[in-house]
């Protein structure tokens, strides 16, 4: 066994990251871009690693770390991931290090991730507890619409998503979720008000 590495947690200790979950349509990038307007400052996002090559543009480091198979399963090993998982034949990952780094900076990270990403989140043996927030769409019915009136996915991908939204709500809503509030975001501005209340405080 690898030793887990030894990254330095005390500025995560004090700025405790928020995990924020939700089937896809749910409305998580809603809510993120309206607190990250309101509070340019209070927050970030963490840069994850990925096996996958750099597109035109993309710099080390920036948009991701670009790391090749063997650096990504060294981290692995060494526990250095906060939650990692492949998509399309790719690895991604977050490690300790890069939501330290946002707390550094004297930032809350958030960490908005899907409910595989959750449950790693929860069970990994050195990372500090982060705080749990699940968004819920009102209905099915609802997330249906919304993802269709969002104009992004094809059919196929829409049929997948909403399969998907099952399993992360029934997993929501199950004894071993570490969720501390579900929030149902039926009408945004009351959603976005609780949002706002979870994260950064009654008195905000
Ligand atoms: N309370 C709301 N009422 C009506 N429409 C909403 C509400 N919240 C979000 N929407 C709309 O629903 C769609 C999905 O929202 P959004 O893209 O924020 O979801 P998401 O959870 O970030 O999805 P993904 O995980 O796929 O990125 C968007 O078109 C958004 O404008």
């Amino acid at each position: 066994m690898a030793p887990t590495v030894p990254v330095d947690t005390s500025a995560i200790a004090a700025h405790r990251p928020i995990v924020i979950s939700g089937p896809s349509g749910s409305g998580k990038s809603t809510m993120l871009k309206r607190l990250f307007d309101e509070y340019p400052d209070r927050f970030g996002f963490s840069v994850s690693h990925t096996t996958r090559s750099p597109r035109a543009g993309e710099e080390n480091g920036r948009e991701y770390h670009f790391v090749t198979q063997d650096e990504f399963q060294e981290l692995v090993d060494k526990k250095g991931f906060v939650e990692h998982a492949q998509f399309g034949g790719n690895c991604y990952g977050t490690s300790i290090k890069a939501v330290e780094d946002i707390a550094a900076q004297g930032r809350v990270c958030i960490l908005d991730i899907e409910m595989e990403g959750v449950k790693q989140v929860a069970n990994h043996p050195t990372f500090p507890r982060p705080r749990f927030l699940f968004l819920s769409p009102p209905s099915k019915g609802v997330l249906e619409q919304r993802l269709r009136g969002r104009g992004t996915d094809k059919e196929e991908a829409i049929i997948k998503r909403l399969k998907q939204a099952e399993a992360e709500m029934d997993f929501a809503n199950s004894p071993e979720a570490p969720h501390e509030k579900i929030i149902v975001n039926d009408d945004l501005e009351r959603a976005y008000k609780e949002v706002k209340e979870f994260i950064v405080g009654a008195d905000a």
